[in-house]
Parts: C-alpha cells; sequence; structure tokens
C-alpha cells in the first residue's frame, strides 16, 4: 500500500445482523451465523476505526443491521438500540445506513423513514441529491470536491415492509411471480439454460424501480459532466461475476445497463451475499466488490474495510476475511 496522504478515508461493513440470540445458521445449515458475537466485531471494527492515524470521515454500513430474528421475539427495536449505540460510542459520527431485507423484516418501510436508519435525517453534512420518489430511499452526498457517494435503495420494489393490499405490494407481487412458481417465494427458482440467473427471484430480494432509475441516470449524467468519480452503495449486487446468482437484484440488468452508460462511476459495493465477491466489469470501468458479512464471520475473525481515496484509486484495507486491494479507476 502506498505513501502519501489520502484525500479522505471511510470505513465499510456489511450485514451485521445482530440479535441477541445462540449461534445459528444460514438457511442451508451450510454457514454459522454469529448473532451475538456480531455486535463484538462491531465494536472492535468501530474501535479500529476510532484508533486510525487517519480516521475514516464517513462509515458505509451496507445494511442488515439487525437480524429478522428479532422481529420474532419482539426485540427489534432494543436490537436496533445496541448496535446504534455501538455506532454512536465512537469517533465516527457519520454513518451512511444502506437498507437490507433483514430491516425490513423488523420495521415497515414507513417506520425506516422516519427512524435512525434514515441517514438524511441525521447525518450533519449537506447531502446532495435525494430522490423524490415518496418512499424511496436513495440520496447522494459529495465527501470533497469531485467525489459522489450514491446510497440506493435496493428494495423499492420488493414484497417486503410494505402492506399486502398496496400497489407496490402487488405490482412486485405480479413481477417475481412471472419467473418463481414456488408457494414458498423465499425459495428461489430453478435456472435454466435461457435464464441461468433466475434465482434471482426470490422474496429476500428486491429491485430498482423506474422512478430510481430515472433519478440515478439524472444524477450520473451531472456526474459525467462534471466529470467525478462517483461511488454506489446498495445492499444488493447487481453484477453476476461478483455474487452469488441467488443474491442478485431483481432487475440487476437495468443497473448495469446504467453503469456502463455513464462514465463517471468507479466503484459499485454491496453486501448481501455473506461470502463477498468482486469483479472488474471492463465494459463500464467499475469495479464491483460484495463485502462478507459480519453475521458469519468467526469469533477469532474480522470483516470490515477501510478505503483510503487518492485521485486515481481508491485503496482498500481489508481486515480478516476481506482482502485488501486497490481499486484503480481507468
Ligand atoms: N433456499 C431457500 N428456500 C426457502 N427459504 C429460504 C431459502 N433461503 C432463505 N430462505 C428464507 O428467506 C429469509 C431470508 O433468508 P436469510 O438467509 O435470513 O437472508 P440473508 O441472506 O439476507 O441473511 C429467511 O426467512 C430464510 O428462512
Amino acid at each position: 500500500m502506498s505513501a502519501g496522504a489520502p484525500l479522505f478515508t471511510f470505513g465499510v461493513i456489511a450485514d451485521v445482523q445482530y440479535a441477541d440470540l445462540e449461534d445459528g445458521s444460514n438457511f442451508a445449515r451450510t454457514r454459522t451465523r454469529y448473532y451475538r458475537n456480531s455486535l463484538q466485531l462491531l465494536r472492535k471494527a468501530r474501535e479500529h476505526w476510532s484508533g486510525s492515524a487517519v480516521r475514516p470521515e464517513f462509515v458505509l454500513q451496507l445494511g442488515d443491521l439487525i437480524d429478522g430474528f428479532n422481529a420474532l421475539h419482539g426485540a427489534s427495536r432494543s436490537a436496533l438500540d445496541t448496535v446504534l449505540r455501538e455506532f454512536r460510542s465512537g469517533v465516527v459520527d457519520e454513518v451512511h445506513h444502506v437498507w437490507g431485507n433483514h430491516e425490513l423484516y423488523n420495521f415497515s418501510r414507513e417506520e425506516l423513514l422516519t427512524s435512525e436508519l434514515n441517514s438524511t435525517l441525521h447525518v450533519k453534512r449537506r447531502l446532495g441529491e435525494c430522490c423524490p420518489g415518496a418512499d424511496i430511499y436513495a440520496y447522494s452526498f459529495s465527501p470533497q470536491p469531485g467525489f459522489t457517494f450514491i446510497v440506493l435503495d435496493a428494495y423499492d420494489m420488493s414484497l417486503l415492509g410494505l402492506e399486502e393490499s398496496s400497489e407496490q405490494y402487488q405490482s412486485a407481487l405480479r413481477l417475481i411471480q412471472m419467473y418463481n412458481s414456488h408457494q414458498d417465494l423465499n425459495s428461489p427458482p430453478t435456472p435454466t439454460e435461457s435464464e441461468p440467473l433466475l434465482q434471482r427471484y426470490a422474496k429476500f430480494n428486491g429491485g430498482f424501480s423506474q422512478e430510481q432509475l430515472d433519478w440515478l441516470d439524472s444524477v450520473l449524467s451531472s456526474a459525467d459532466d462534471r466529470q467525478e468519480k462517483v461511488t454506489i452503495v446498495s445492499h444488493l449486487p447487481v453484477h453476476p461475476d461478483s455474487t452469488d446468482p441467488a443474491c442478485l437484484a431483481w432487475n440487476h440488468g437495468a443497473l448495469l445497463g446504467l453503469l456502463r452508460r455513464h462514465c463517471s462511476v468507479v466503484l459499485f459495493m454491496a453486501g448481501h451475499d455473506h461470502d463477498g465477491g468482486y469483479c472488474y466489469d471492463p465494459e463500464s470501468g467499475v469495479h464491483h466488490l460484495t463485502l462478507a458479512g459480519v453475521i458469519e464471520t468467526p469469533p477469532h475473525s474480522q470483516a470490515f474495510g477501510s478505503v483510503c481515496v487518492y485521485p486515481d484509486r481508491m485503496e482498500l484495507t481489508g481486515h480478516g476475511r476481506i482482502s485488501s486491494q486497490v481499486l484503480n479507476f481507468s
């Protein structure tokens, strides 16, 4: 890693999924989930950031901060308070929260919009543009001239956190049922030769509405004109080579198409796939980084990153399961 002061640094962490519960496992029972210990790993990440010579200017929390099991135990609010206290009790005073499926298992979209997980209400810096859609949680901010970050809402088209009677729910249901004929819509459909990525049409995923895509298109056009470097964050990955296909956003292709039409985007970061992943898309010049999840990280290890930003690259210092790497701007 290089010498020389970065322009700014930021921290990144994904899928903490805290719950005050004994260890469990993922659905396939192939991975242990360390529900209680995830809080300790978040604490250690925060302590690391607090003690760094160059403290991160902000932290990107990529979604699934508390586990859906909290809802079953009536512990959604207390678990969220516990985790947010962790973020507050340090010097990392600017956190950009992305929403994942587990936020929507614990809270309705309406509740989230007025909660501390709506960073547009709590971040002190002046934000850029917010998506005008009434209940879409997407916005941009600029930590330094020449750099824009965009938080996307990967579930503004979804079955989660909505009243079943709502038009939003019913149109998402119509869409998923075109591809998924299972009774249990959390069970992903089997891919076919013509549709090798069909598994993504599961209820635990979602997508980006046309309204949000149009907004993103216009934000990226302005960023292109200003020759900025744009980083986009979303809970769901959009490039098939950066994740297991069962974790892709429903309309990942629409997002990829947008990225390929704009020259300003340098990095797309996501969570959701707890194993993490990475690819570089030469068609758009975008690095797609899926961050390994804290929840499936053994207690002796770690899963967070610190990113130093330079005029021509970002340098990710990974901890534990997350590899360090240099992300050059093309
Ligand atoms: N293959 C599957 N078949 C049926 N249900 C599943 C499957 N995978 C996950 N689920 C269910 O979907 C929900 C979300 O899964 P979970 O593994 O908790 O998501 P995440 O990967 O975001 O942590 C849970 O209720 C889980 O039981």
